[in-house]
């Protein structure tokens, strides 16, 4: 399903997954987040591999899957409270970057799909992990929702981080690579220069198993 897919990434860099539904766009980025085991090659992080040691690699990453993972009973800040790391981020500055602050103290149920991804986008925010996996990230966002979105990867891409993020859609991403898996239509051309570059960022983690 997923073959001979090699790919390098340095410092402030962001690469774009693309390809059809099933070509394994989310398959390869739950292998980057050390949550699946490749069935073969390695995964380096300067130079030494992953599998040395998981809990540091768990803890360079901020992954976004396609499940938004808030816990429904608890408001969004006792979400983000749940997720907070040493050494992470600020709450109110992850939930201002996502323009959520005024629904800080709402039960996460009563969000709306787009509030709830840009929860999970906070989360994401909040790690201050290096390495930011997400899995269609856009999804459910509004136009000004995206925007923002563009302005984390943005800011994140300056302070050194890394960013590889799946999507079907254009994503406002200045000077970022592309990865087409085999039967993918050629990489979308950018079409958000216009929009706004105020300053922004996010972030999530998934616990699961190998
Ligand atoms: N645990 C598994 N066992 C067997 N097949 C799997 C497993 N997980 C995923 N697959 C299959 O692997 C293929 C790739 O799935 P994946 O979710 O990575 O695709 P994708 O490119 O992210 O698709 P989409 O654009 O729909 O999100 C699919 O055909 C899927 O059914």
């Amino acid at each position: 399903m997923l073959d001979d897919v090699s790919l390098t990434l340095h410092a402030g860099e962001a690469m774009l997954l693309t390809g059809p539904n099933g070509a394994g766009k989310s398959t390869l980025l739950r292998v980057l987040a050390g949550l699946r085991r490749p069935d073969s090659g390695t995964l380096l992080w300067d130079n030494t591999p992953i599998q040395e040691d998981r809990t540091t690699h768990a803890a360079r990453v901020a992954y976004l899957g396609h499940q938004d993972a808030l816990k429904p009973s608890l408001s969004v800040l006792e979400n983000l409270h749940l997720f907070a790391r040493a050494g992470g981020g600020s709450i109110p500055d992850a939930l201002t970057a996502v323009d959520l602050l005024p629904l800080a103290d709402l039960p996460a149920r009563l969000l709306s799909a787009g509030q709830k991804r840009r929860a999970a986008l906070a989360r994401v925010l909040l790690a201050k992990a290096p390495l930011w996996l997400l899995d269609e990230p856009s999804l459910g966002l509004d136009a000004n929702a995206i925007v923002l979105l563009g302005q984390a990867i943005a800011h994140h891409r300056a302070q050194g981080g890394v960013v590889i993020a799946t999507t079907h859609v254009p994503l406002p991403l200045d000077d970022v690579r592309h990865l087409a898996l085999p039967g993918a239509p050629p990489p979308v051309d950018r079409w958000w220069d216009e929009q706004g570059d105020e300053e922004t960022r996010l972030l999530q983690t998934e616990a699961e198993e190998w």
